[in-house]
């Protein structure tokens, strides 16, 4: 029987967990953690993950302080921003959504943001924590991803883990929580040779390319664990709807769990987001 790693529901469990949390926090340091969240613009897509996101907050009983910006806000405007939000001792968390408008750099105001307060966990000195294996803020959609693999996969020690992406905020440093966890990775990316029979040795397949229905049924090992991070909308009868990178319903039968999308990683990233705005108000007051 396949499994149907349902994140939606463990994305409930965790923000339940952190507003416990939250509460004992806010009794015991009289203060509650806060998560700024900057909108460049007006991508519809990122205005709904903002809006989740605000939602979420407010579930666990965070405060939250959304600034939303004009498109053609300046790099000026937003470096300003960030040093305000750096300085300000009621924002725990700061966020900048992604991707930006073309004239800004998103490098820059990652660089900008103070490393205690990264929540995204996307600042130079938070990634090479991760490399180092000393990291407290670790990006949202890779701890997703192993939250839910830790749920699934009994051992993961000696596992081989094949990650499809070789991107900055999900494939590389997932490859890095898996060789943490001791499996024996393979980042697979847009050069590699034979990428479906390396993917068809891999014990956990993590798919995160941003290509519908890439990742075929002859793609996987049976019994394989899958996790699908990408989030493509495709026109199918006329009709839009989102897909992940794996053909879904041609691989579900042969594997022995895998998440779906939407409903999968998704919901997780902004779940791990919430908890990472309390790790992050704990590490300041020094827990
Ligand atoms: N600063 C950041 N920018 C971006 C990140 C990030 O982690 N930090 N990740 C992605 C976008 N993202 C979060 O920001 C994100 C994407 C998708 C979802 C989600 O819940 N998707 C739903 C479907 C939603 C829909 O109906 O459109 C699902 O998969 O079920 C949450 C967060 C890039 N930018
Ligand atoms: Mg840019």
């Amino acid at each position: 029987m396949t499994v149907m790693i349902d994140g939606k529901a463990l994305a409930d469990e965790i923000v339940q967990d952190v507003a416990q949390e939250v509460s004992s926090f806010k009794l015991k340091h009289k203060v509650v953690p806060g998560l700024a969240v900057v909108l460049v613009g007006e991508d519809p897509a990122s205005s709904v993950y903002v809006r989740n996101k605000i939602l979420r907050t407010e579930q666990a009983g965070l405060q939250s302080f959304a600034h939303y910006l004009p498109e053609n806000t300046t790099q000026k405007q937003l470096d300003d921003l960030i040093d305000q939000l750096n300085e300000d001792d009621s924002v725990h968390g700061i966020l900048v959504q992604l991707p930006l408008p073309k004239h800004l750099s998103e490098s820059r105001v990652i660089d900008a943001i103070s490393p205690a307060k990264d929540v995204d966990g996307f600042h130079p000195e938070n990634v090479g924590k991760l490399v180092t294996g000393q990291q407290v803020l670790v990006p949202c959609t890779p701890l997703g991803c192993m939250i839910m693999l830790k749920r699934h996969v009994d051992e993961l020690s000696g596992k081989h883990a094949v990650v499809i992406g070789r991107s900055n905020i999900v494939g590389k440093p997932i490859a890095n929580l898996l060789l943490q966890s001791h499996c024996t990775v393979t980042i697979v990316h847009s050069r590699t040779h034979n990428i479906e029979s390396i993917c068809r040795s891999a014990d956990i397949l993590i798919a995160a390319v941003g290509q519908p229905h890439l990742v075929k049924e002859d793609w996987v090992k049976p019994g394989a664990v899958v996790i699908d991070v990408g989030i493509n909308q495709i026109t199918s009868d006329g009709k839009r709807k989102l897909v992940g990178d794996v053909d879904y319903h041609a691989v579900f039968s042969k594997v022995s769990a895998i998440t779906p999308v939407p409903g999968g990683v998704g919901p997780m990233t902004i779940a791990c987001l919430i908890q990472n705005t309390l790790t992050a108000a704990k590490h300041q007051f020094g827990a």
